[in-house]
């Protein structure tokens, strides 16, 4: 087991945007957690990565409290975010916003960092441009690059906003695929948002949580998850297939 929620509650003022959410996730597992709009997917995010912490209930990351931790902390444990919109430094080279990342979020000294850093670059696949400006990248390659950011800082558990969100199809494919390999190669943990159409993602998924109004009203399998009554009323409209 690499996390662990119990009965995790955000306030925001009378809102209870999560609501009682207790959740597995286990080594090397990749999880995709769907709902409709601000249904607390983004909340829960935030209370793993300890932007928020919780008003009740506790987070285990490898069996350890770290509800009180801050985010930088949880890094150096081994907790890496990719945001959806990313915002590298774009006078730097590519590599060198890697190499920033590592030092910063994985705690590594320069040497190694810049190890870490092509090693992540090569693996999303962009190696080739290691030298450009990261001001220069294209949409997609950006979505790499913050990727690799966090990869280089050797995480255990990867935590993914929308991160796929307006890629193409190809794309899409693309970098799930590339989880999946990160999860099956590595070992490495994921838990993903994903936006309502991608269904390339939760397919591929190993399991879905589905959240409705700050609860997990659904989990399991992303074909018994979706298929579940609850979900087709309140978030599909109609049967997944
Ligand atoms: N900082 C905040 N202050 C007040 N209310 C908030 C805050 N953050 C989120 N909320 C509210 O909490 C609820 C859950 O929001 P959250 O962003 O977690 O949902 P979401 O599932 O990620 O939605 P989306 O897909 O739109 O990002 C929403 O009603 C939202 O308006």
């Amino acid at each position: 087991m690499i996390l662990r929620l119990e009965n995790v509650v955000k306030k925001f003022g009378g809102l209870r945007a999560v609501d009682g959410v207790s959740l597995e996730v286990g080594k090397g597992e990749f999880l995709a957690v769907v709902g409709p709009n601000g249904s607390g997917k983004t909340t829960l995010l935030n209370i793993i990565s300890g932007v928020y912490r919780p008003d009740e209930g506790r987070v285990y990351f490898e069996g350890r409290d770290v509800t009180d931790l801050p985010p930088y902390k949880r890094a150096r444990l081994g907790m890496a975010r990719a945001f959806q919109v990313p915002r590298p430094f774009p006078e730097l080279s590519v590599l060198e916003n890697v190499v920033v990342g590592a030092v910063f979020n994985g705690g590594l000294d320069l040497h190694k960092a810049r190890e870490a850093a092509e090693e992540a670059l090569s693996y999303v696949g962009l190696a080739s441009k290691k030298d450009q400006l990261a001001g220069k990248l294209t949409f997609n390659e950006l979505r790499l690059l913050e990727l690799a950011r966090a990869l280089a800082s050797n995480p255990k558990l990867l935590l993914l906003d929308e991160v796929m969100a307006g890629l193409t199809p190809t794309e899409i494919d693309r970098f799930v695929e590339l989880l999946r390999r990160l999860s099956e190669e590595r070992g490495i943990s994921a838990i993903s948002l994903v936006e309502h159409r991608m269904r390339a993602v939760v397919r591929l998924a190993h399991r879905v949580v589905v959240m409705h109004q700050g609860k997990i009203i659904a989990e399991g399998p992303p074909e018994k998850a979706l298929n579940d009554p609850r979900v087709v009323e309140v978030y599909l409209g109609r049967p997944w297939r």
